[in-house]
């Protein structure tokens, strides 16, 4: 289980010399089971992604934990291949100097399994993500956005993490891939149990892959809930905030 305790961070406000702080992420503890999709909705600047980078390891909080099976995932050897993430900025999450294959496969640490294996795996993964394998030959700079993004997934999925940290992933793809892409994230879900911390805009899709939704405010946790009660939030914030979300 990944256990978020007691997070907080704070940055020094704008001035050199200014002692005040903003404070981003107040005090939240969230926990998020095996085969469990925790999503987390928020208006721009309420700290979702800057939470999502705790949990993936990339940042840490000035004071609380964040724990995986019981180790703190600030340690690289916890997170490796049980942790990973996609995030909405495809532009520099792919290597320009690696292919494709290259970059799926770099996670798994090619020289271990024979050629053949590896190629089986990549032909499954660019399959899984909808891209022909022909594309494992590609530069960055070939594929459109939605295509690095497809390869950024399926680098995120190859080692068969136990969490994958979501943060606006499907945003910039097209409807159809995103469907394509929800589809295959579900599946993972119950084929592998696989858990994932979904950030997102997208009211509909939360609803289709979430089984509980953190909704943010101001750095804090507004409200959780489930997602089939997500129509009968108690908060007014939460309510009006969805409202907007529903009506964009
Ligand atoms: N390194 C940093 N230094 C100073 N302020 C930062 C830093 N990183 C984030 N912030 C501030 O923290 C706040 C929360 O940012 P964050 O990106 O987590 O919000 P968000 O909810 O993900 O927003 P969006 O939906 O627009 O992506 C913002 O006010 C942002 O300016």
């Amino acid at each position: 289980m990944l256990v978020v305790e007691n997070v907080e961070k704070s940055y020094r406000k704008m001035g050199f010399l200014s002692a005040k702080r903003h404070h981003i992420i107040k005090d939240i503890s969230i926990t998020c089971g095996y085969g469990e999709c925790l999503g987390i909705i928020g208006e721009s600047g309420s700290g979702k992604s800057t939470l999502g980078r705790f949990l993936a390891g990339i940042e840490k909080p000035d004071r609380g934990t964040i724990l995986l099976e019981g180790h703190s995932v600030a340690e690289r050897a916890v997170r490796a291949g049980r942790i990973s993430a996609v995030f909405q900025d495809y532009t520099s999450s792919m290597n320009p100097f690696f292919t494709v294959e290259q970059a799926i496969m770099e996670p798994l640490s090619i020289g271990r399994k024979a050629v053949s294996e590896n190629h089986n795996k990549l032909n499954h993964l660019l399959h899984q993500v909808g891209l022909p394998s022909s594309y494992r030959t590609k530069y960055p700079h070939e594929l459109s956005g939605g295509e690095v993004q497809r390869v950024c997934i399926a680098r995120a999925i190859s080692t068969e993490p136990l969490y994958i940290v979501l943060d606006e992933a499907i945003s910039s793809l097209d409807v159809s891939v995103q469907t394509q892409v929800l589809d295959l994230l579900q599946a993972l879900k119950e084929m592998y149990r696989m858990s994932f911390i979904f950030i997102t805009h997208d009211l509909q899709a939360a609803a289709y892959l979430c089984d509980r939704v953190m909704i943010m405010r101001n750095g804090e946790r507004e409200e959780m809930v489930p997602i089939e009660h997500l129509p009968h939030v108690q908060s007014a914030y939460a309510s009006t905030l969805l409202q907007k979300q529903i009506t964009l």
